[in-house]
């Protein structure tokens, strides 16, 4: 479960989450969509205590994440995946990892395997693809066995088999009773992955709902975003 109380955070005169209360519960896979600079990847940092909070607080199974004794065993993440030291295998990385958090070199093995990274364990990840990398980020997030993962644009660059085999793996993460928070731009994509939704605008909950209410009317998933976000966009994009 994770909970976040009046979240605030503030980047000089930017007000990047403003008072964000949410939950998020076991069971399913809640989608945290919002426009670009919406405050999403802010929320998620400050959920793994990567960045302290203005106000109010987020808690993981009823605790701080900096309070937690065994974190990667309670939260995994995938934030940026690129962030990866240059010649270390993707199987070195994730020993390093699981080394720092007294998990065996056993688990690496089984999290390489369902990731499908098992056959390009041993090249150097800073080589990998872009998808090959967010799969390795993803290993790394499942390594401790945490109850609750958060992954932040998980898609990005994954081929459509990649694309399809997240879907199933988030759907089998929540199926097994754990708590997913994923964001995404992807519209199409959360509609078929996600059953509940969390929609942000600078930095405000818009919408805390599920993809089959906003889209009762037999409105698509896109079109009921785009009219809940349309006053939140404040960039000069095209859409
Ligand atoms: N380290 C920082 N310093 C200054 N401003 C920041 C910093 N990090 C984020 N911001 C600002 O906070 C706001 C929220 O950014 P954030 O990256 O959380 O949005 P996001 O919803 O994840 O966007 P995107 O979809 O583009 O990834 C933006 O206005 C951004 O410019």
């Amino acid at each position: 479960m994770i909970e976040t109380r009046s979240l605030t955070k503030r980047y000089g005169r930017v007000t990047a989450v403003d008072e964000l209360s949410f939950t998020v519960a076991p069971g399913h896979v809640t989608g945290f969509l919002g426009p670009n600079g919406a405050g999403k990847s802010t929320t998620m940092r400050m959920i793994l205590g990567l960045d302290r909070p203005d106000g109010g607080e987020a808690l993981v199974d009823g605790r701080r994440y900096t309070a937690i004794r065994r974190p990667a065993h309670v939260l995994g993440a995938l934030l940026d995946a690129t962030a990866l030291q240059p010649g270390r295998s993707g199987r070195a990385h994730l020993r390093a990892v699981a080394a720092a958090n007294g998990i065996g070199a056993a688990r690496v093995a089984e999290v390489l395997d369902r990731v499908g990274l098992t056959g390009a364990a041993r090249r150097p990840a800073s080589a990998y693809s872009l998808g090959m990398k967010q799969r390795l980020g993803i290993a790394q997030a499942l390594l401790g066995d945490p109850g609750v993962l958060m992954f932040d644009e998980p898609v990005n660059g994954l081929d459509p088999e990649g694309v399809r085999w997240i879907r199933g793996l988030l759907r089998d993460l929540a199926a097994e009773g754990r708590t997913v928070l994923v964001s995404s731009h992807l519209m199409t994509e959360m509609a078929l992955t996600a059953e509940r939704l969390l929609v942000i605008g600078r930095g405000k909950l818009i919408a805390d709902t599920t993809v089959a209410a906003l889209t009762a009317g037999g409105e698509s998933l896109e079109d009921a975003y785009f009219r809940l976000t349309e006053t939140s966009v404040e960039y000069g994009g095209t859409r």
